[in-house]
C-alpha cells in the first residue's frame, strides 16, 4: 500500500488524518510533518503517527499534501523541493494557491493536484474540489480523489472555478455555523432558555440539509412549502429581504473569492 504524507497538522490536516485513519488506513503508512512540537506529541500520542522532519517525510511518501497557511506555502515548498521525485503526488489543501505555483517550485515530473476541502470532513461530510496541475496523469488526480473521498463527497473542477469554491463550499461551513449561531441568539431573545434554542436550530439545519439531500427538490419550493400566505414565515422572510440578506450574502462570497486570489498573490 501508498504511503501518504501531511505537512501542516492544525485544524484540516488533523481533519484529513483522523479521516484517514477512521477509513482504515494503516498508521505506519501515513507520516507527520508539522512546525510546533506540542501539536507534534499531541497528535503522536491521539493516533500513534509518526511525526518527523517535513523533508524526511517528503522522501518516504508517495502522496505527499501540504496543509500549512497559503502564506506559509513557499517556506515549505522551497524546503521539501530537494527531497521530491518525479512520479510523486503532491496534494495541496491552500486555498489560493496555484498549480503552477507549486510546480515552479519543485521539481519537473512531480505530479500536483489543488483540492479545496472544508471542515465537515472530520465527520466524513466534507466537500470537495480538486484540479490537477499539468503534470497529473489520470491514475494520479484519481488518487488524490480517493484520498478526499475517504472524508466526504468530492467533485472535479477546472482550476479556474476553485477561487468561486472556496468562497462557497471552503468556506461555506462558517456561513451555516454564523446563520445558526443568530438563530441561537434570536431564540433567546424570544425568551427561550439556550439549551432549548440549540436543539431546536440544530435539528431544524440538519433536517433542512437532509430534505435537500434526499428530496432533490428546488431549495425555492421547500421554502414556498413552509411560507403559508400572510402566516409567520412570510413575515420573516420580508424581514430578511428588508435587510438585504440575499445581497449580504453575494457580497460576503464575492468577498471571499477575491480574498482567495489575492492570497495567489502572496498577500
Ligand atoms: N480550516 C479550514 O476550514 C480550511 C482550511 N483550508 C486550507 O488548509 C490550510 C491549513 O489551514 P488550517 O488547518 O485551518 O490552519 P492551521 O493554522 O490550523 O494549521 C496549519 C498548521 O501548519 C503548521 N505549519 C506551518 N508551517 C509549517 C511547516 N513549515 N512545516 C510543518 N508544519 C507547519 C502549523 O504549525 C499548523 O499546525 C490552509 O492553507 C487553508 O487555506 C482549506 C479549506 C478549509
Ligand atoms: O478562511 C480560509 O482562508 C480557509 C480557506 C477556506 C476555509 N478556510
Amino acid at each position: 500500500m501508498s504511503s501518504t504524507a501531511i505537512l501542516g497538522a492544525g485544524v484540516m490536516g488533523e481533519t484529513l488524518l483522523s479521516g484517514l485513519v477512521r477509513a482504515g488506513r494503516r498508521v505506519d503508512h501515513l507520516l507527520v510533518g508539522e512546525k510546533r512540537r506540542e501539536r507534534a506529541v499531541e497528535l503522536e500520542e491521539r493516533y500513534g503517527v509518526a511525526v518527523v522532519g517535513n523533508a524526511e517525510a517528503a522522501a518516504r511518501a508517495d502522496t505527499v499534501a501540504v496543509v500549512v497557511k497559503p502564506q506559509d506555502m513557499g517556506d515549505l515548498l522551497d524546503e521539501i523541493a530537494p527531497s521530491l521525485r518525479a512520479g510523486q503526488l503532491l496534494v495541496s489543501l491552500a486555498a489560493g494557491i496555484t498549480t503552477a505555483f507549486i510546480e515552479s517550485r519543485v521539481p519537473e515530473g512531480v505530479a500536483v493536484v489543488r483540492v479545496m476541502p472544508n471542515t465537515p470532513a472530520l465527520v466524513d461530510e466534507g466537500m470537495a474540489a480538486v484540479s490537477p496541475g499539468s503534470a497529473c496523469s489520470e491514475a494520479q488526480l484519481a488518487e488524490a480523489e480517493e484520498l478526499m473521498a475517504s472524508v466526504g463527497r468530492v467533485v472535479r473542477i477546472p482550476e479556474r472555478q476553485q477561487d468561486a469554491v472556496t468562497a462557497i463550499s471552503g468556506s461555506g461551513p462558517a456561513y451555516i455555523f454564523f446563520v445558526v449561531e443568530s438563530m441561537i441568539e434570536a431564540g433567546v431573545h424570544l425568551g427561550l432558555p439556550r439549551a432549548t434554542a440549540s436543539e431546536l436550530v440544530i435539528q431544524t439545519l440538519v433536517g433542512s440539509g437532509k430534505m435537500l439531500r434526499e428530496t432533490g427538490t428546488h431549495p425555492t419550493v421547500l421554502r414556498e412549502q413552509v411560507t403559508s400566505p400572510g402566516g409567520t414565515t412570510a413575515s420573516a422572510l420580508r424581514e430578511l429581504e428588508i435587510h438585504r440578506v440575499r445581497a449580504a450574502f453575494l457580497a460576503a462570497m464575492e468577498a471571499a473569492r477575491d480574498r482567495s486570489r489575492q492570497l495567489a498573490e502572496g498577500s
